[in-house]
């Protein structure tokens, strides 16, 4: 079986390499012919540990080959992956212009029998439409089934996560085409559920929007941590405790970001709000979010007597370590409402460039930490890169010019800060 991967993002690359290393052959597929140029020489567009090794180990392999003509991909493969992007759209729905055109080029160059299966994250009933955008650009009515099958994989750990998932699955209504699907994971230990086209479809949004209501009620609750002087981390760490809560998912900090959460929730809520049903909790989930990072620089910028006119590190831009990724990052965020208020920022991330559009005389970056805290009044830590969590405070301190540590992730030790003569302040976490 050839395995044809639509779309070479952070999705689209893992899982071809991941087929590849379980000895099937892939083909990467993408219109932005600069990707598949740089990937075809063992480059990757994104930072994402492990995946450079494979990718080069592929490629010497021939397990995998990079490509930019659609038709050529479609013809010479029988099972094709859809991985392309579904960006929020101006109303909060998935955009799914880049699913539709998939669609069209698979209908237009066909040849003969295809399984198309759907990993991206589509609102419930595209694997239906899917059927109807694949016959419209039909030349001659070939037979093709679709699958649904969700990823579930994080930025940061990709590669852990595709070949040690929690679960697989696994979406269509016909039994041979989700076996044929079922069998390229053969070798991959991991519960496997086969259910219908939609059920697969909600089980994607409803498992991030879960998690990101576990996120907003720690948050919310570390609000009222701050205010009872309650450390958090130990609350959640006892709730935790208990099996049927688990210890996942209960890390207050300044918000949840990255590419998934913010706009699967958005779109679950226009799905809602198109049935005519409200989400309240998710509505309520997505308001906390949203005010998280403004709530906690409020009380920040009490305890350091206003900020206009100060000094400021941001450490860790990225939405989460180990990635570049900085979409919907809660240190833009902040970077932005901290240039509203006059403040010099200087950014530190161990992998990822601040974007030109925030970069001003009083918003640079710099490439070392002992840099980067020159000078400054305080620190805001954003998000909690192993490299900060095994600095040497104690060095840098003699480098700021005031002492305050506003740690947006619960990184650093609170009490060893305080000992090594920092005012440190964490989220909910006296
Ligand atoms: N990023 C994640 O961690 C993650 C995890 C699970 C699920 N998802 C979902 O997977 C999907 C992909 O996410 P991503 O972050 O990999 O996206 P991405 O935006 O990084 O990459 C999408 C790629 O698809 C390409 N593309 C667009 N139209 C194409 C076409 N017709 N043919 C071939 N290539 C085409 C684009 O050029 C781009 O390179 C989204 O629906 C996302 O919600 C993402
Ligand atoms: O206890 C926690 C856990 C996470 N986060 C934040 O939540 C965001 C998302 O983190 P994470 O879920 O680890 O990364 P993603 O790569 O966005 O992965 C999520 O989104 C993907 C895309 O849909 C899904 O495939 C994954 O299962 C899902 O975890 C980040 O900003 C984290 O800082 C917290 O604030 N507290």
């Amino acid at each position: 079986m050839n395995i044809l991967i639509m779309g070479m993002g952070y999705v689209g690359v893992t899982t071809g390499l991941v087929f590849a290393e379980l000895g099937w052959q892939v083909t990467g597929l993408d219109t932005d012919t600069i990707k598949i140029q740089a990937l075809s020489e063992g480059k990757l567009s994104f930072y994402e540990p492990g995946l450079d090794q494979l990718l080069k180990k592929h490629i010497a392999t021939g397990k995998i080959n990079f490509i930019s003509s659609s038709e050529k991909g479609i013809r010479e493969n029988n099972i094709i992956f859809i991985c392309v992007g579904t960006p929020s759209d101006k109303d909060g729905s998935a955009d799914l212009q880049a699913v539709r055109g998939a669609a069209q080029s698979i209908g237009t160059y066909m040849n003969d029998y295809k399984i198309i299966t759907v990993k991206s994250t589509v609102p419930i009933d595209t694997n239906r439409k899917l059927v109807e955008w694949v016959k419209e650009s039909q030349v001659y009515p070939h037979p093709f089934d679709v699958v649904s099958n969700p990823e579930f994989l994080r930025e940061g750990s990709a590669l852990f996560d595709s070949l040690n998932p929690d679960r697989i699955i696994i979406g269509s209504d016909n039994e041979q085409a989700a076996n044929v699907i079922q069998s390229l994971y053969d070798s991959i230990k991991a519960p496997i559920f086969v259910t219908k086209p939609r059920t697969a479809e909600l089980i994607k949004y409803a498992s991030n929007a879960f998690l990101a209501t576990k996120i907003s009620y720690v948050n919310e609750l570390a609000r009222l941590c701050e205010s009872l002087e309650v450390n958090v981390t130990d609350v959640t760490k006892g709730m935790g405790m208990d099996q049927r809560i688990g210890p996942h998912f209960l890390k207050a900090g300044i918000g949840y970001g990255g590419s998934c959460f913010p706009k699967d929730s958005m779109a679950l809520l226009y799905t809602a709000k198109e049935q005519q049903v409200e989400l309240s909790i998710l509505e309520q989930v997505v308001a906390v979010n949203n005010s998280q990072s403004s709530h906690f620089l409020n009380i920040w910028e009490q305890k350091l007597g206003g900020f206009r006119g100060k000094t400021i590190a941001i450490l860790g831009i990225s939405f989460k370590p180990n990635t570049d990724d900085l979409r919907e990052a809660p240190a833009l965020s902040i970077i932005q409402q901290l240039q509203y208020k006059k403040v010099n920022l200087r950014v530190h991330d161990p992998i990822a460039k601040l974007p030109e559009a925030l970069r001003s005389d009083t918003t640079q970056q710099f490439e070392t930490l002992a840099i980067t805290l020159q000078q400054c009044d305080a620190v805001i830590l954003c998000s909690e890169w192993k490299v900060y969590r095994e600095a040497d405070w104690q060095q840098l301190r003699a480098l700021m010019k005031d002492y305050y540590i506003f740690d947006g992730r619960n990184t650093l030790v609170g009490k060893e800060m305080t000992k090594l003569g920092y005012a440190y302040y964490g989220i909910g976490n006296r």
